[in-house]
C-alpha cells in the first residue's frame, strides 16, 4: 500500500524537480522500491485517458469520499490491469474502496473497451500503449555552435569525432548510438540525441556551443541573416537576459565582418548578472555592451549613444505557453473530483495536473554550475487567463513601439514563446496600426525577403478567427514566423516576425527632431491614445 502513497508523493512533489528518475531516486525515505514506482507511474501514463472516463463514469469519488483522484488512478490501474491486482492486503482501506465498487467499475471498463472496438483487455492494451508512443515523440537537444569560440575555424566533425552525423532528425530521433545532424534553416546550429549529457563535454565547458532551442534562434537570425555588413549599425537587445539570443546576434556580426556594436538591456538584477556572465563565458565582451538593471522602456531613443542603432530585437517576457516541458514526469489525466467544487479555482487547476509546468524555463537553468549559465532562455511559464494575456499582450506592444523610435533603426524582430494570438499576431496587428508605425514607416519584413531558412520555413502566422484584434492580410501572415510545439519539427512553441522601415519614410524621418516635436503634440492632444503610452 506504501507503493500507492510513495507514488502519489513522487508525482505532486515532483514538480519541476527534474527528472522522474531523479524524483524517484531521490527521496531514500520511501518505503517502495524505486523500480516499482517508476514500472507504476509510466504504466499509468499509457492508461490515464482511459483510466479517467472510467472512475468519472463509476463515480468512484463521488462514493470514496476518502480517495484523491490521484490516488484513485493508480489504484485502478494494478486493479485493471496488473494480474496480482492491487499491491495491499485485502482489508486495506484503500484497496477495500475500490472492492466495494468493484462491479460498477468493471461494467465502465467494459464499456470504454468496447468504444474502443476492442475485443479484450489485452486487446485494449495493446491498443493503449500504441497511442502513447505516437503520442510521446522524442525532442532532440537542439546546439548552436558558437564561433565566437573559434579560433581556428569552425569544424563539426573536429568537435564531436565520436558521435554520428546523420542526415536528418528522424534519423538522429531514432539512433541507439550518440547522433546529431546539421539543422536545415539555422546556420551552425545542431540536433543531438535526446538526453545526450552535452553538459559533460570539453567543448560545452568552454562555451564553444550553446543549448538553445532551434526556435529560439530564429529571431537573431532573421534580424541579421543575409544582410551586408553596410546595412548594420549597432545592435539593441531590449530584453536580453539570460542572452542566448544576444550571443547569437554577436557571433553573426562577427560572421558578417561587421564592427557594430550589440548593446543588451535587462531590466531584472539577478538576470543581469547572469546575462553578464552568459556574454563573458561566451566570448561577446569585447562587442557586447551590457545595460545591467535597465529597463527598456526608460532608454532614451535619442541618446547619442543609440545613434547608430540600426537593428533591436524584442523578445520580452511572455506567458511562456509554448514552453515544452522537457522533463519526463508525465502529466497525468486526472478524474474530476466532484468534491472539488467547493475548492477554491487555484486548487482545483492543480488537483487536475500533475508534473506540472510550474517551474522553471529548462531542466538546464536548474543546473547551474555550468559555463553558460542558462542555456534555455525565459522564465517561468505562467497559467494564462485572459486577464494576464491581455497584460502581457499591451506590454508587448508597448516596448517594440518603444523600439520603433530609435532616430536609425531599420530592421525589428519581435518574438514570444508563446502560442496565444493575442501575444503574437494581435501584437503586431496593433503594432502596425500604431502611429509610430504608421508615421515612420514600419511594415513586416515581407516572407521574400527573408533570409533563405527563414523564408522556407512552412509555419507561418495564424488567424483562428477567434480574435478580432487579429487584424493581418494573409501576406501579413506568410511574413510571420511560428514554430508549433507539436510537429514534426520538434521545436517549442514560438511566434517570431521582424518589421523594416519603408525607405521613403525612413528619409523623411531622418530628421529626428521633427519626429519627436510631432510626438509631443500628439501626446498633448490624446491623453488617452493608448499606443502612445509606448514612449512615456
Ligand atoms: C523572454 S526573456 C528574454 C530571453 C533572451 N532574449 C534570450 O534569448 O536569452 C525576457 C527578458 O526580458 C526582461 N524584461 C522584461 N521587461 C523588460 C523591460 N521593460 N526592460 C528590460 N528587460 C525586460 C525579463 O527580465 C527577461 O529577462
Amino acid at each position: 500500500m506504501a507503493l500507492y502513497y510513495d507514488t502519489a508523493a513522487v508525482l505532486s512533489s515532483a514538480q519541476g524537480q527534474g527528472s522522474l528518475k531523479s524524483s524517484i531516486y531521490g527521496d531514500a525515505a520511501k518505503k517502495s522500491r524505486p523500480t516499482q514506482i517508476y514500472a507504476l507511474i509510466s504504466q499509468t501514463a499509457k492508461r490515464d485517458v482511459l483510466l479517467k472516463e472510467v472512475i468519472e463514469n463509476a463515480e468512484l469519488l463521488k462514493h470514496e469520499s476518502k480517495l484523491t483522484p490521484l490516488l484513485a488512478l493508480l489504484l485502478c490501474h494494478d486493479h485493471f490491469f496488473v494480474k496480482s491486482g492491487i499491491a495491499a492486503p485485502l482489508k486495506h482501506p484503500l484497496r477495500q474502496a475500490i472492492e466495494r465498487n468493484k462491479s460498477r467499475l468493471l461494467s465502465e471498463l467494459a464499456r470504454a473497451r468496447l468504444k474502443r472496438k476492442c475485443a479484450s483487455l489485452d486487446a485494449l492494451k495493446l491498443q493503449l500503449d500504441a497511442d502513447h508512443r505516437r503520442q510521446t515523440r522524442p525532442h532532440p537537444r537542439w546546439m548552436r555552435t558558437n564561433i565566437l569560440r573559434f579560433d581556428d575555424g569552425y569544424q563539426p566533425r573536429q568537435m564531436f569525432p565520436k558521435w554520428n552525423q546523420q542526415n536528418s532528425l528522424d534519423q538522429v530521433l531514432e539512433a541507439t548510438e550518440l547522433s546529431y545532424c546539421h539543422d536545415n534553416h539555422v546556420p551552425h546550429l545542431f540536433a543531438f540525441s535526446p538526453n545526450i549529457e552535452l553538459v559533460k563535454t570539453e567543448a560545452y565547458t568552454r562555451g564553444q556551443y550553446i543549448l538553445q532551442d532551434k526556435a529560439s534562434c530564429f529571431p537573431a537570425y532573421l534580424l541579421l541573416g543575409g544582410q551586408s555588413k553596410e546595412d548594420i549599425g549597432d545592435v539593441l537587445d531590449g530584453c536580453a537576459a539570460p542572452g542566448n539570443k544576444t550571443t547569437h546576434i554577436t557571433a553573426i556580426l562577427q560572421e558578417l565582418g561587421s564592427d557594430g556594436k550589440v548593446f543588451a538591456c535587462e531590466r531584472d538584477v539577478a538576470r543581469s548578472k547572469t546575462l553578464i556572465s552568459m556574454v563573458s563565458k561566451a566570448g561577446a565582451a569585447n562587442r557586447v555592451q551590457v545595460l545591467a538593471k535597465q529597463d527598456f522602456f526608460a532608454l532614451d531613443s535619442t541618446d547619442p549613444r543609440f545613434q547608430e542603432v540600426t537593428h533591436l530585437l524584442l523578445d520580452p517576457s511572455c506567458s511562456g505557453s509554448g514552453i515544452l516541458n522537457r522533463e519526463d514526469i508525465p502529466q497525468l489525466a486526472l478524474p474530476n473530483d466532484p468534491r472539488a467544487a467547493t475548492k477554491s479555482s487555484k486548487n482545483d487547476t492543480a488537483d487536475q495536473m500533475v508534473g506540472s509546468k510550474k517551474r522553471k524555463r529548462a531542466d538546464d537553468v536548474a543546473r547551474s554550475p555550468e559555463p553558460i549559465p542558462s542555456p534555455m532562455e525565459e522564465e517561468i511559464p505562467v497559467q494564462a487567463t485572459t486577464e494576464r494575456l491581455q497584460k502581457l499582450s499591451n506590454l508587448q506592444t508597448r516596448i517594440v513601439e518603444h523600439a520603433m523610435a530609435f532616430p536609425a533603426a531599420t530592421r525589428i524582430t519581435y518574438s514570444t514563446c508563446s502560442v496565444h494570438e493575442q501575444e503574437n499576431e494581435v501584437v503586431v496587428s496593433r503594432l502596425l496600426a500604431s502611429r509610430v508605425a504608421q508615421d515612420r514607416g514600419w511594415r513586416l519584413l515581407p516572407r521574400a525577403q527573408q533570409v533563405q531558412g527563414m523564408k522556407e520555413w512552412k509555419h507561418r502566422g495564424c488567424n483562428s478567427g477567434s480574435d478580432s484584434e487579429n487584424t493581418l492580410t494573409g501576406d501579413d501572415l506568410d511574413s510571420c514566423i511560428r514554430c508549433l510545439p507539436d510537429d514534426n519539427e520538434r521545436t517549442m512553441g514560438f511566434f517570431v516576425c521582424a518589421f523594416m522601415r519603408d525607405d521613403n519614410v525612413q528619409h523623411q524621418e531622418r530628421d529626428a527632431s521633427s519626429l519627436a516635436a510631432r510626438n509631443s503634440l500628439r501626446n498633448d492632444d490624446e491623453d488617452n491614445d493608448e499606443a502612445w503610452e509606448g514612449f512615456e
